[in-house]
């Protein structure tokens, strides 16, 4: 087999919000037809990390390149042209409640392509039914379940045919069955267009069924990374304390706090 060829790579990135470090030398590589997942707690700095990848923030040292091209050295033009090539669902971005099923998914084509109508409408069924909804493409968002909807943004996503998409929480809120749903089908549209998705996530399980690879991100740092066989096995406290979701571990439950007593001692003189 011919070795994949590397669509983003990320080296020694460091982040700041102002003075406060968020990403301290990151390094992470991402190939043509896998599925990526980066895992971490709470405020890591996962969905910087997309941000980085996207354009929408600059590393105060190191790159992010994406099919070669270093993403914080591309002026506005050329880095409007890359995004396009990216498909983003941050939290899975809302549907246009006024628009139906099918003008949501032609929204972009018509919006970025010259394509005459017969050929947009040939390309959105073929997305619909890439999600299993070509049925539905003439009702409203407000009639769509939940699951229905994430699977309309997701051929609304993948409209432009991107080579890289970037899911932020893909599984939140939905049910086992709507879940599963949603996870193979990331698996199959990548492999089916040889994209590359990289999908942040809290949802262990899932993810290890469909990803090739994972990264655990704690304060900034790479904490531990392997394929899903690898992460399963692996003894490292923080990786097992996320894949046998334990409360607590190196992870910490408690937001860091001042000490019980100090809270009950206030209290009483607040009272
Ligand atoms: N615009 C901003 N300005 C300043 N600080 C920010 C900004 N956006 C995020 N942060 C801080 O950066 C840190 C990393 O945030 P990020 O959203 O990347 O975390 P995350 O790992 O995606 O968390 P979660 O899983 O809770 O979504 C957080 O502590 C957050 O408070």
């Amino acid at each position: 087999m011919m070795t994949a060829e590397t669509l983003v790579e990320i080296s020694d990135l460091n982040f700041s919000y102002d003075t406060r470090a968020i990403l301290n030398g990151v390094n992470m590589t991402m190939k043509r037809g896998q599925v990526i997942a980066i895992m971490g707690g709470s405020g890591s700095g996962k969905t910087t990390l997309l941000k980085l990848i996207g354009g929408e923030v600059t590393p105060s040292s190191g790159y992010v390149k994406v099919s070669g091209q270093i993403i914080h050295e591309l002026n506005r033009d050329a880095l409007f042209a890359m995004r396009r090539k990216m498909g983003m669902l941050f939290q899975f971005g809302a549907l246009f409640t006024d628009l139906s099923v099918f003008d949501n998914v032609a929204f972009q084509m018509r919006e970025h392509s010259d394509l005459p109508e017969s050929m947009i409408r040939d390309l959105v069924l073929m997305k619909l039914h890439a999600v299993g909804l070509r049925g539905a493409h003439r009702l409203m968002p407000a009639q769509l379940s939940g699951g229905m909807s994430r699977r309309v943004a997701l051929a609304r996503s993948i409209a432009l045919d991107p080579m890289l998409m970037m899911f932020d929480e893909p599984f939140t809120g939905l049910d086992p069955i709507s879940l599963s749903v949603i996870g193979s089908l990331i698996r199959r549209l990548t492999d089916a267009l040889e994209m590359t998705s990289v999908i942040v996530t809290h949802d262990v399980q899932e993810s290890l069924s469909i990803v090739d690879y994972v990264y655990f991100i704690a304060d900034g740092v790479i904490a531990a990374h392997g394929t899903p066989e690898e992460v399963k096995v692996s003894k490292a406290p923080f990786v097992h304390q996320f894949v046998h979701g334990e409360t607590d571990g190196p992870v910490p439950f408690h937001y860091p706090a001042q000490t019980y007593l100090k809270d009950l001692q206030l209290e009483k003189t607040v009272a």
